[in-house]
């Protein structure tokens, strides 16, 4: 039987039919505002709930303001993170500022993938890492679409080295029906689509399994919300085109 990672988010292992198959490197995709880093976080914080130590790979915000965002969630990082099981790394300041210097892990320069990899690898090995998220991984292409797939495996091989299950946030255009381009796409292990879309006057958010190596699972477009303690999905619920049917 596949071991599996429980993300603790409402609805989620349901419609995965389980969980997360251990190690799996999941891209976590979809436009702006979709609540991927709010999924992102939220499997983090359960994972501590659980014992299971995890790293946040900061690079689209500072992160003082990656604990604050966890904290209106009610997820309070920072226990965590003097008990040594989990760490922000910084890929966002390059080091500069007052607030960085009080930082443990950061990449002076975060346009350098391979100074990315080993910080990481650190930061991993320090807290004994079984969950880990990189938000977002697209910036770390974004002007350079060519190197994608070799930058995910580059990340894939120190992830899957220490056995830790991650997700990478891939951010896709409002209009963009793909996932993040084709080389991340076929590395990833798993996907899993959020989306946004106005139904009647109404924004619906929607999440869709579009793939997962090593199980079975949902093929339906279950709707979601998020609360003030974070996403719920209704995984007996399904989107059609237009409109949510029960
Ligand atoms: N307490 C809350 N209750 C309900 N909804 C919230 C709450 N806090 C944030 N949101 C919703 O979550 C959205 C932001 O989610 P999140 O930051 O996870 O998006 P994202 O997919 O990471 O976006 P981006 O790619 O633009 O960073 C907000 O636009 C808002 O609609």
């Amino acid at each position: 039987m596949v071991e599996r990672v429980k993300t603790g988010i409402p609805g989620f292992d349901e419609i995965l039919n389980g969980g997360i198959p251990k190690r799996n490197v999941v891209l976590l995709s979809g436009g702006p505002g979709t609540g991927k880093t709010i999924m992102a976080s939220q499997f983090l914080w359960n994972g501590l709930q659980m014992g299971e130590p995890g790293v946040y790979v900061a690079l689209e915000e500072h992160p003082v303001q990656v604990r604050v965002n966890m904290k209106q969630f009610g997820w309070d990082v920072k226990q965590y993170e003097q008990q040594g099981v989990f760490a922000v790394v910084d890929a966002f300041t390059g080091g500069i500022g007052e607030a960085a210097k009080r930082e443990k892990y950061v990449v002076k320069d975060p346009t350098d993938v391979g100074e990315l990899v080993d910080v990481l690898r650190t930061a991993l090995k320090d807290v004994n890492a079984m969950r880990v998220v990189i938000d977002s991984v697209s910036t770390l292409y974004l002007t350079k679409p060519s190197v994608a797939r070799s930058v995910i495996m580059s990340l894939k091989k120190v992830l899957s080295g220490t056995g830790t299950t991650s997700i990478l946030v891939s951010q896709v255009s409002v209009t963009e029906r793909g996932f993040g381009g084709p080389g991340v796409e076929h590395a990833a292990d798993g996907i899993v689509r959020l989306d946004l879309d106005e139904v009647d006057g109404e924004l619906i958010r929607s999440v869709i399994v579009w793939k997962m190596r090593g199980t079975s699972h949902s093929l339906k477009r279950h709707p979601f919300e998020i609360t003030d303690k974070g996403i719920v999905i209704y995984p007996d619920k399904v989107v059609k085109t237009r409109g949510v049917v029960g």
